[in-house]
């Protein structure tokens, strides 16, 4: 799931020009790390350390994806905007999965036109696909409404250690 393959536009609601598809070894001079730095500490990777993490993830096979969106009539051909999807597979509900949303984020100069949804659904929907019988992630409260369009509702309390 995390690799190579092209994902086929499937959550083109709005914004059709947008092409939703896997991350690719080629991403890294599209500025996906450059992206991700719009949403916490992201210092920049050689492509040599970019590449040792893909495979890493890539082993993972159908457990974790990783989704990135791009116009591709666009000459650059920048990352406009990403989202992950990892699963956990538990003993607990007879061998069930959980689906974790995590680093979601669209440009700045992109935001507002629907990307973030249709970034969000779209891993809801591989997890669906996968077995989860749960998509859940972390947020500040001023996501909320947004993760409410999205389809998630509040549950629990998030807890952590930093270290
Ligand atoms: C699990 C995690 O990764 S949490 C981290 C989330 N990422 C970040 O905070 C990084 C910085 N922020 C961003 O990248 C973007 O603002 C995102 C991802 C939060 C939203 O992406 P966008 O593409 O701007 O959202 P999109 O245009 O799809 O909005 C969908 C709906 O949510 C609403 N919405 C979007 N952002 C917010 C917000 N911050 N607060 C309230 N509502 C919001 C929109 O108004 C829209 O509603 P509508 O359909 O009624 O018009």
């Amino acid at each position: 799931m995390a690799s190579t393959s092209p994902e086929s536009a499937a959550a083109g609601e709005t914004n059709d020009s947008i092409h939703i598809r896997r991350l690719e070894l080629s991403d890294h001079e599209r500025g996906f790390v450059a992206l991700l730095s719009q949403l916490s500490a992201c210092p920049d990777l050689t492509a040599s350390e970019f590449a040792t993490r893909f495979a890493e993830l890539a082993a993972q096979g159908d457990d974790h994806a990783i989704l990135v969106a791009e116009d591709p009539s666009a000459s650059d051909r920048r990352i406009l905007a990403t989202g992950c999807l990892f699963v956990e597979r538990k003993f607990l509900r007879g061998g069930g999965k959980v689906g974790h949303v995590e680093d979601v984020v669209v440009d700045a100069a992109a935001r507002g036109s629907g990307l973030g949804l249709r970034i969000v659904r779209r891993l809801v929907e591989i997890a669906r696909e996968a077995g989860c019988y749960k998509v859940i992630l972390d947020c500040t409260p001023e996501l909320r409404a947004y993760y409410a369009k999205c389809g998630f509702v509040e549950k629990g309390v998030q807890m952590a250690v930093y270290f």
